[in-house]
């Protein structure tokens, strides 16, 4: 046996923060191993070099010094309305899937998980593996394969994590147990209670309880931590860096980075990078007067760049990013929103997907949804979008400043006149930026060059601080951060252990 399996009692427990700090703990331990989720739902995703893949399985293999691969994340479903999502399959897209087809729908995606996971294992010593929301939803039981479903499929240990800070963790613990069918309960080996903060002692009876009533162990408690969160799957959980502590306070006013919160917004965490500078404070907010205020103003990616545009000018943010412009005062649009700054957008194929299954179009769009609609005309920018998706890791510079992107994008551009400048793939005109790059700020180097750039533009003092960390070492700090809690208040051996039964066991 390869594999172990932890699953959690509920949404945001703390699955891929265990998985995260596991890989690292046991990548330490000098075991070559692998992470693995077959079924990620989430907005924000990463190009890898055979595909896209979940932002969370990306950051567990960096934890994993693995090479990322679609292995690790085979199945991607992102959101699109209440009732359709987009599959990604093995990196591309494949259509989509109905609310109704979501228990019975997935048989393929079923195979080709499996087919995955069976990959993994062949090239690692170990695949740790994530679930998906709680193995106690047994409605979606039949047709799992992302919970008891895979554990059952390869006969793997699980284990549960329990969030204690929502509260009801050891109801939901017992709850969970008591729902599994005999077989699954058979798989299930133990718990760790995750967001703890408080007394031990006082917690202490309540976990013998339990362990009393189902026989699982208890592998240990999971202290708060601060100053450790994840890229999330969540859309806009920008990185708390500066409440981290880990970057020092400016003695003068921050320079102010507002981030526009749209509603259907995708790969947020590309301003993650920017909330990591010393000295920048980012916002995500949908109110006009902060975008009018901030420094730099920034339109993130989105999964539907018309309705999020009718959205935009439904709030009079139009108005803001045209005044931010005409004062020369910075916007940076990436991605959908650099497709909303330019003076043309004509889609048949977003639209489509994301607007009729509500039967009507969204608040302040034209019903006729294949008519071309005028973007916020600041860019020489045409856009049309194609069926194909553009997946691409390109290499470019600026002034320069060499960095590296990601794309992931129906829309095609086409540029109509030349700019001021060239940026990246994108261009800027007087104070307002556009590039379909994600990531690309995460590059230390171009980064600081540009937000240099930005604060002049803004007349704010700004500069880099000398000897500050990078982005990349941020992150990495925070990995073994993580890694040292898991070695020091779980029971890393007695999980490791379930993956070597003994013969008796066996
Ligand atoms: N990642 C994005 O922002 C995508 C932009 C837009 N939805 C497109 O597909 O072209």
């Amino acid at each position: 046996m390869t594999g172990i399996l932890v699953t959690g009692t509920s949404s945001d427990a703390g699955k891929s923060l265990v998985v995260t700090g596991l890989c690292r703990a046991l990548r330490r331990r000098g075991i070559d191993v692998a992470p693995f989720k077959a079924q990620n739902m989430s907005n924000n995703s990463m190009v890898v070099a055979d595909g896209e893949i979940g932002r969370a399985q990306y950051l567990q293999a960096v934890a994993a010094r693995v090479e990322p691969t679609t292995a690790m994340n085979p199945v991607l479903i992102k959101p699109g309305t209440d009732r359709r999502a987009h599959v990604v399959l093995r990196g591309q897209p494949d259509g989509t899937l109905e609310a109704g087809q979501y228990a019975t729908g997935r048989g393929h995606l079923a195979a080709a998980a499996f087919e995955s996971f069976r990959e993994l294992e062949a090239a690692h010593e170990l695949v740790v593996c994530e679930g998906a929301g709680s193995p106690a939803e047994v409605n979606l039981r039949s047709g799992d394969y992302v919970n008891m479903g895979l554990a059952r499929q390869f006969g793997m240990p699980v284990v549960l994590v329990g969030d204690i800070d929502r509260g009801g963790v050891l109801a939901s613990i017992y709850g969970t147990w008591a729902l599994l069918d005999d077989a699954d309960r058979g798989l299930l080996k133990g718990y760790v209670i995750n967001k703890f903060r408080g007394d031990p002692e006082v917690l202490a009876p309540g976990l013998t309880r339990i362990s009393e009533l189902t026989g699982l162990a208890n592998f240990g408690v999971l202290n708060w931590l601060e100053g450790v969160w994840l890229d999330g799957e969540d859309a806009l959980a920008i990185g708390a860096w500066h409440r981290a502590g880990t970057t020092p306070h400016h003695a003068e006013r921050a320079l102010e980075v507002a981030v526009v919160r749209l509603p259907r917004v995708s790969n947020a965490t590309d301003v993650d990078a920017l909330a990591a500078e010393p000295g920048v404070h980012v916002t995500v907010t949908a109110d006009p007067a902060v975008c009018a205020r901030a420094d730099l103003l920034v339109l993130p990616g989105t999964r539907a760049t018309i309705d999020d545009l009718a959205w935009l000018r439904a709030r009079g943010i139009d108005r803001v990013v045209a005044q931010r412009h005409a004062a020369g005062r910075a916007t940076l649009g990436i991605c959908g929103g650099y497709q909303m700054l330019g003076k043309l957008i004509v889609d048949e194929v977003e639209q489509a997907s994301t607007g009729s299954a509500t039967g009507k179009p969204a608040a302040g769009r034209s019903p006729k949804t294949h008519e071309p609609v005028e973007g916020l005309g600041l860019l020489p920018l045409r856009v049309d979008f194609h069926p194909g998706k553009v997946l691409a890791r390109p290499t470019g510079s600026w002034q320069g400043h060499q960095t590296i992107g990601y794309e992931i994008h129906h829309g095609r551009p086409t540029t109509l006149a030349e700019p001021d400048e060239r940026f990246l793939d994108g261009m800027r005109v007087g104070p307002t930026w556009g590039t379909h790059w994600h990531g690309a700020l995460e590059h230390d180097e171009f980064r600081r060059a540009w937000l240099t750039r930005v604060a002049d533009q803004a007349g704010h003092p700004w500069r880099p601080t000398a000897d500050a960390p990078g982005f990349g070492a941020l992150r990495e700090r925070m990995i073994e951060t993580l890694a040292d809690a898991i070695e020091e208040q779980l029971d890393v051996d007695a999980l490791l252990a379930l993956t070597h039964p003994t013969p008796e066991e066996n």
